[in-house]
């Protein structure tokens, strides 16, 4: 590893050559390790985190000025050997420990000296929690350059050290207006906040660093009606503002930030320490590489087995690793336990202890949210009648489980209703109200929760609700227990051409999906792909999703290194949606090679390579040549050359793609179904099966990898929420129903792990008037995609219980918003369905949304 990618602490910076020195700066730019992926940046997530703890005993604890030793682990990938088959080898305990302070790396630990390697995996990204006071960037794993316009900052509110670490553009999503908290419970004045100085308020206080339990300062917090944290549309999530990181090319990196010992005045995360730049989606715990700014996190990290557990500690403070990201301008908020203390590996929890209580319900019946959004939640509003104060949420009926994985937020947890039988992943964040790490993290999460609340497609993890326990956030999502991506590849090795290619159409489809809504996910990458027991895909993480406008608006530097689109390194504008095109590409060859393309590179030389050079990653001679084609369509370097998720569909690589999924009902199943809530057999489904068609994509592309228009079968067609009540359904011919019902059903029509007969992911969604409409253009005809407005049934049906008895309401408000809020997409078969039935569609419909 090239001396020069040393990382120090600040202190210790002024102790190096002047190289190092930029280089220490450059790490402010902070790249956040991915959450889940083992990566880095969370790091370690899943239950290997938890492993983690007893890796920590191996793993040499490193204080702040020996981060330099972190450097260790950033070797290029080339270095590494290749993951095994076997879990052990890859879930070689990182060398990575958590202290107080900070992450501790053993180096190029004995990753290759597998046979010795102790069966536990390193520690995650456990992250002790800095004090503000303690928020120097450079020694900080969280911070995170803030360079998104999306958020841009106040800084007429924010603190020094809020403005130190949030130099960028800080979301107006977090804004007071959108952040406000009532006080609905009797407490102390000096318990409670003043709005300026809460937590929710985009104040950000100047006052010391203490850190109390939200629920201590914010007895009640205000939710939006919709639920979420804030309205994705309306939130500072399509904030044009550039990230300060956004100034900088890769020339300038190099040149400003690299190569020149002095920080760039211009941009003062490179100067001001990293402290500035603190990520909370960076995911440091989830060990996902994640850029928040830092270019420590430039790196390749291996995996220790998975990105969950990433072996990688902390993307930001080492390497990003294969999960690492980077955030412009995130904090991260680290969750009280990212001291490691509490951590443990899955199976170490289930020997030493019983797991976590369910959260006990102190319920608040508010959440951190915008009061403008959450009316229904208000005081002022009328409660639902036959729902007391204080009843319990709906989430509350949740019972915490196992550990899951950790995320930069938090930890996730399986869910369990021990009533209805269901399960779902429980994210449980843990808020405070006195710092700016904690803001945050709140603006980040509701920005996340904002997105997924409107989503809901058969492969995009579905957002279920969320609801404050005490000083506790808890976000329900659709639990998928396979782990990630990255995970798989790193236990089980490179993925066979089969698997590739079904997961890359299905990848495929949630982009089609999510890019229909104009909302770029921004950080496509293994690690936040995951993969149920049956094979199907659900896109995860969206905690650097943003929702646009236009096609095209200022790029913001986020994203994990690796999978990073040149036009983002490079500042250039471009099609946003394509950003997600070239990290499609990128993941298609981690999946082949189980490495991202361009890793054998380090940090400022691989996005240099990737920025600018003119040549094509290695793609691996086992790929087909569809695959080979199929890569190289994605990694066009012009955004505007590479073809829509839509386009992509009907290329030969994934359109032929085989099912994974095992049949799960008999065929042909019931012509009717007394499940009013249109379960799988429900007619309703039919008319999705048929929706699934009359939304085929005709695109031909010119291209040699856009074969002809086969008949297609339907895959994925297992929709957690069928897009029924589109118009569409109502236009296509009865003459395919049985067809594609006998397809579904042998195809996709299993169903999600927490589904329920009701909620089976197969289960469709109730005819809804249109609410949003995703237009698609066609030469003759436009194509509108109607939102849902109406509940999904894949909703736990606890969910949908509460959800009549207080509509409106938050505890459930999310999931309110997400039952009623109207922003359920229709679309969810966009994807898939594209392209197929070529019989009924002329050959040129564009599927770019307008
Ligand atoms: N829906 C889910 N089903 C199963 N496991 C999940 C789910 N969501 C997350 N996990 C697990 O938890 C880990 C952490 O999740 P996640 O990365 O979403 O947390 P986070 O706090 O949002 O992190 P970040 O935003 O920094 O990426 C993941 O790596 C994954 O292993």
């Amino acid at each position: 590893m090239p001396s020069w990618w040393r990382v120090s602490s600040s202190k210790e910076a002024k102790k190096k050559t002047s190289k190092d020195s930029i280089i220490d700066t450059i790490r402010k730019f902070r790249i956040s390790s991915d959450k889940k992926s083992g990566g880095s940046r969370r790091g370690c997530s899943d239950t290997v985190s938890e492993i983690g703890s007893l890796s920590r005993i191996q793993s040499r604890s490193v204080s702040p000025s020996k981060e330099s030793k972190l450097v260790a682990r950033c070797q290029s990938f080339q270095e590494r050997p290749q993951a095994q088959p076997l879990p052990l080898p890859v879930l070689h305990p990182s060398r990575m420990t958590r202290t107080e302070s900070g992450l501790s790396v053993s180096g190029k630990q004995k990753q290759e000296k597998g046979s010795k390697t102790p069966p536990f995996l390193p520690l995650p990204h456990m992250r002790t929690r800095p004090d503000a006071g303690d928020f120097d960037g450079a020694d900080s794993v969280f911070s995170e350059c803030y360079s998104d316009s999306d958020d841009p900052p106040d800084s007429s509110q924010l603190s020094p050290l809020a403005s130190d670490y949030d130099t960028g553009s800080r979301t107006t999503a977090g804004s007071p207006s959108n952040m406000i908290v009532k006080d609905q419970l009797p407490v102390t004045k000096r318990e409670v906040p003043k709005p300026h100085d809460h937590l929710f308020d985009n104040h950000i206080s100047s006052s010391p660093p203490r850190r109390k339990p939200l629920r201590s300062h914010v007895p009640n917090l205000q939710v939006p009606s919709h639920g979420a944290f804030f309205s994705a549309p309306d939130s500072s999530i399509s904030s044009p503002s550039r990230s300060p990181l956004r100034a900088f090319g890769t020339e300038q990196v190099i040149n400003s930030a690299f190569y020149t010992s002095k920080p760039n005045p211009d941009f003062p995360f490179l100067g001001s320490g990293s402290g500035h730049c603190s990520s909370p989606g960076s995911g440091q715990n989830s060990g996902h590489n994640s850029m928040g700014g830092d270019m420590a996190g430039l790196f390749w990290q291996p995996s220790r087995g998975s990105p969950e557990c990433s072996p990688l500690p902390s993307p930001k403070m080492t390497s990003p690793g294969p999960s690492s990201r980077i955030h412009s301008g995130a904090v991260t908020p680290l969750h009280p336990r990212a001291g490691g203390g509490a951590d443990r590996s899955e199976d170490v929890k289930q020997k030493s202890h019983r797991l976590p209580l369910p959260p006990v319900v102190t319920i608040s019946n508010s959440l951190p949210f915008s009061q403008s959004n959450s009316a229904a939640t208000s005081p002022s509003v009328p409660r639902s009648p036959g729902r007391p104060d204080n009843l319990p949420s709906p989430g509350s009926r949740w019972k915490k489980g196992k550990l899951l994985g950790r995320g930069s937020f938090g930890h996730v947890y399986v869910g369990f209703n021990s009533e209805s039988g269901e399960m779902c992943a429980m994210k449980e964040v843990t808020l405070f109200s006195d710092d700016a790490k904690s803001k945050e993290s709140a603006r980040q999460l509701g920005q996340e929760v904002s997105l997924l609340s409107r989503l809901s497609h058969p492969n995009i993890v579905q957002y279920y609700g969320s609801e404050m326990v005490d000083d506790k956030l808890y976000i329900y999502l659709e639990y998928v227990s396979g782990g990630s991506i990255y995970k798989l590849l790193q236990e089980y090795g490179q993925f066979g051409e089969l698997a590739i290619r079904s997961y890359t159409q299905q990848i495929l489809s949630g982009l089609a999906y999510l890019h229909a809504k104009h909302t770029i996910h921004r950080d496509i990458k293994g690690a936040n792909i995951l993969v149920d027991p049956n094979g199907r895909v659900k896109l995860a993480d969206f905690g650097m999703a943003k929702h646009i406008t236009g096609q095209t608006c200022p790029l913001s530097f986020k994203g994990s290194p690796y999978w990073m689109a040149p036009e983002i390194i490079k500042n250039s504008n471009g099609s946003n949606l394509a950003v997600d095109i070239w990290s499609l590409g990128c993941t298609v060859l981690e999946m082949a090679t189980t490495k991202p393309p361009w890793s054998q590179y380090e940090g400022v030389a691989a996005l240099f390579k990737i920025g600018n050079s003119k040549e094509l990653p290695v793609i691996p001679d086992h790929l087909s040549d569809e695959g080979k084609d199929f890569v190289r369509q994605c990694l066009q370097r012009n955004p505007q050359h590479r073809p829509t998720a839509a386009q992509l569909l009907d290329h030969s690589f994934v359109k032929n793609a085989a099912p994974l999924e095992r049949p799960l009902l008999p065929y042909p199943y019931p012509e009717t179904s007394s499940d009013p809530t249109g379960g799988i057999g429900h007619p309703r489904n039919r008319q999705l099966l048929d929706s699934d068609r009359l939304v085929t994509h005709s695109f031909r592309a010119s291209r040699p990898g856009f074969g002809p228009s086969d008949v297609q079968i339907p895959r994925n067609i297992s929709c957690p929420v069928s897009p029924i009540g589109s118009p569409l359904l109502h236009s296509r011919s009865t003459q395919h129903q049985h067809q594609h019902q006998h397809q579904h059903v042998n195809g996709r029509m299993s169903p999600s792990p927490i589904s329920s007969p009701r909620t089976t992911s197969g289960a469709s969604t109730p005819p809804v008037g249109g609410g949003g409409k995703i237009p698609f253009h066609h030469v003759n005809q436009s194509v509108y995609l109607h939102e849902i407005s109406k509940p999904v049934n894949n909703i736990p049906d606890m969910f949908r219980a509460k959800q009549s008895q207080s509509p409106g309401r938050h505890f459930g408000g999310l999931t309110h918003e997400l039952l009623h809020g109207g922003h359920a997409v229709l679309a969810d078969s966009v994807s898939h369905l594209l392209l197929r039935d070529r019989v009924h569609f002329k050959p040129s419909l564009d599927l770019n949304p307008l």
